[in-house]
């Protein structure tokens, strides 16, 4: 039974420091996955309080920019301290908001802790340089500076995480924070404001506006004062931010969708693949930009693999993600169990094989049993559309090189895995796929100390490892003479 999470719970919007509702007065209900009752309200927000976010933020920005490295490292950690502290309070709104298991969502918090303490230690390295001059009467300097008010958006299914991505490097780099959670997801984003304040962050430094997507997205891509956007989410969505934010020529962060290939090649440890490609595949109900979404096993081990991994898919525990014991929730709505059962029929029409699952679970609502398919076939949906649910289709193939060509036959460039005991082939595939981050015998990859993001048309920057923070800073060349030397 969910206790902890009211406190965190906040039905309005935080613009420079204050927590009010929209203009209109409109709202939002939320909807828990789980059991589709409404759980709470956010406000509607539009255009009008997305501008006065940006100009707070602004005001805000132009005394924060000024505060030392060491001040912003300790906020920092004083805010990984709040959110560990409020770990259970903060995973049960998670999984009340989101659907996922309540192990998952304090996975996930933990993970955002996780983060921000990557960046209160990256806080104090934005080095610069001081290059050697080619005139002897003059220095060069290369510092970095914060960019400004940077806008993130951000998507339903890893609310927090996603968050911490973006709001660790920026406040970490000087810069201060217009948010816009899924409104499907609104109150982990809205805690994030509540643990800022606590914490002692300046107001003004991070605002967190709920309401019309188009509208508030269009604001923050439109105004002048808005120097970064920083979006996770779809590609489609990831594009029409990518266009909108040309006009005041504005970086771009994007962390888009997959289509995550997952190899097992003959000699690998097919234990181990099994344990890889469970957890690459039926984590947060297979919701995740770079869960598994093509099985390629070569023909040698596909049986053994198919019977294995289909056992033990079928011993998931499904249910609401707040009782204990249980491994996969619901999709997130209706809409999304739709898709799935689109994509199942297509490839039950074009010979694959439901081997578990393959339907709607007895629980209802959006609850969808864990599903595997062997016999797919390149000309099936999967091979080019993200299932984004708990679905698994086995492909069969007979050499690495074909392997590889079928992995990379897509416009997405996320996550890729693969499993094999030899070494020359692991250096062969990790340097033939064409993605921006590799599981080698390992199906969860995803750490702070890492850079996580896409190449093609999955996305744009990295968020974690020492790059993430570089996204937010501004590199600023001076020309040093009239010294006398
Ligand atoms: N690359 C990555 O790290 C991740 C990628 N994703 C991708 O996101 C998708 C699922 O998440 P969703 O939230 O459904 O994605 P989505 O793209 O529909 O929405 C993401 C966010 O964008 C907002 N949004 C939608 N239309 C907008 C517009 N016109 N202007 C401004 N904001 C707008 C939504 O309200 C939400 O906050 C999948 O494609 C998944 O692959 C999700 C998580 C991580
Ligand atoms: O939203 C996602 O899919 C996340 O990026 C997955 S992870 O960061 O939790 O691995």
């Amino acid at each position: 039974m969910l206790q902890k999470y009211s406190q965190f719970m906040k039905e309005a919007n935080l613009i420079g420091g204050e927590w009010v509702q929209a203009d209109s007065g409109a709202t939002i209900d939320v909807i828990n996955p789980a059991t589709g009752l409404k759980i709470g309200i956010v406000p509607k927000s539009g255009r009008a309080e997305t501008k006065r976010a940006i100009e707070a933020a602004n005001q805000t920005f132009l005394s924060y920019r000024k505060t030392s490295a060491l001040e912003r490292s300790k906020l920092l950690r004083k805010l990984h301290d709040a959110i560990m502290d409020n770990q259970d309070s903060l995973a049960e709104l998670l999984t009340l908001e989101q659907g996922k298991s309540l192990a998952e969502a304090k996975g996930e918090v933990g993970a955002s802790a996780a983060y921000v303490l990557w960046f209160a230690e990256e806080a104090r390295r934005t080095y610069g340089d001081v290059v050697p001059s080619p005139w002897a009467d003059r220095r060069i300097l290369v510092t970095k500076e914060p960019t400004g008010v940077i806008a993130a958006i951000t998507p339903w299914n890893f609310p927090s995480s996603m968050l911490a991505r973006k709001i660790g490097p920026a406040l970490a780099a000087g810069c201060t924070a217009v948010v816009k959670p899924a409104s499907q997801t609104p109150y982990s984003g809205l805690a994030w404001g509540a643990l800022c304040e606590e914490v002692g962050f300046p107001k003004g430094a991070v605002n967190v506006v709920t309401g019309a997507a188009s509208e508030i997205g269009d604001e923050l891509c439109e105004h002048p004062l808005v120097k970064k956007i920083t979006f996770t989410g779809s590609t489609e969505v990831g594009k029409i931010l990518i266009a909108k934010a040309a006009s005041t020529v504005k970086k771009v962060s994007m962390e888009l969708g997959g289509n995550a290939p997952f190899l097992v090649f003959d000699d690998a440890n097919l234990e181990r693949a099994v344990e890889g490609a469970i957890a690459a595949k039926y984590r947060n109900s297979g919701q995740t930009c770079i869960c598994t979404n093509r099985f390629f096993v070569q023909a040698g081990i596909y049986d053994a693999f198919v019977e294995k991994f289909s056992a033990a898919a079928a011993k998931l525990k499904i249910g609401d993600g707040s009782e204990a014991g249980v491994q996969q929730g619901p999709l997130i709505d209706e809409k999304a169990v739709e898709k799935v059962e689109e994509l199942v029929a297509d490839a039950k029409e074009k010979g694959g094989t439901i081997v578990t699952g393959g339907k709607r679970h007895a629980l209802g609502g959006s609850f969808y049993e864990p599903t595997v398919i062997s016999n797919a076939s390149p000309v099936m949906r999967f091979m080019k559309e993200e299932i984004f649910g708990p679905v698994a289709p086995v492909f069969k193939f007979e050499s690495e090189e074909e392997a590889v060509d079928l992995a990379n036959d897509t416009e997405y460039g996320l996550a890729a895995y693969f499993y094999t005991g030899d070494l020359g082939r692991a250096f062969r595939v990790m340097e033939g796929l064409k993605y921006g981050m590799v599981g080698v015998n390992e199906g969860i990859i995803t750490t702070p100390e890492a850079p996580f993001g896409g190449m093609k048309e999955s996305g744009l920057g990295r968020e974690g490892g020492h790059q993430g923070i570089e996204d937010y800073l501004d590199t600023k060349y001076v020309s040093i003479g009239g010294l006398g030397l």
